[in-house]
């Protein structure tokens, strides 16, 4: 069943919106979007609507196997990037990268 909205933490959001964060780490439930699809983004605390993105590439990626390029994607260093995956999704290996571009914002 494909997803019909995403959430991020705030924490995320004007990373998001500069442009600086064009990926993220999901589990495999939340990893049913396909490229071309445009989504409504709202933050995961309340719910807020604060942009629409597309949907331009889905792909397994292993924790294990992330490197600098995913943390540079994600606006951070690896070992924080690690840090924070593994905060989110303690001790799961099977991610999906979902890369995206916001088209419209609040
Ligand atoms: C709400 C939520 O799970 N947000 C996440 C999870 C992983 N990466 C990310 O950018 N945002």
């Amino acid at each position: 069943m494909l997803l019909t909205k995403i959430t991020f933490f705030e924490r995320f959001e004007h990373d998001i919106l500069s442009g600086t964060k064009t990926i993220t780490l999901r589990d495999e439930t939340e990893s049913h979007v396909i490229a071309g699809q445009t989504l409504p983004v709202s933050t995961f605390e309340t719910d807020r609507w604060f942009c629409d993105i597309h949907i331009i590439d889905v792909v397994p990626i292993l924790f294990s196997d992330l490197s600098d390029q995913h943390a540079k994607q994600e606006n951070m260093s690896l070992s924080e990037l690690r840090r924070v995956i593994n905060e989110i999704y303690p001790g799961l290996e099977q991610l999906f990268q979902i890369q995206f571009c916001v088209v419209r914002e609040k």
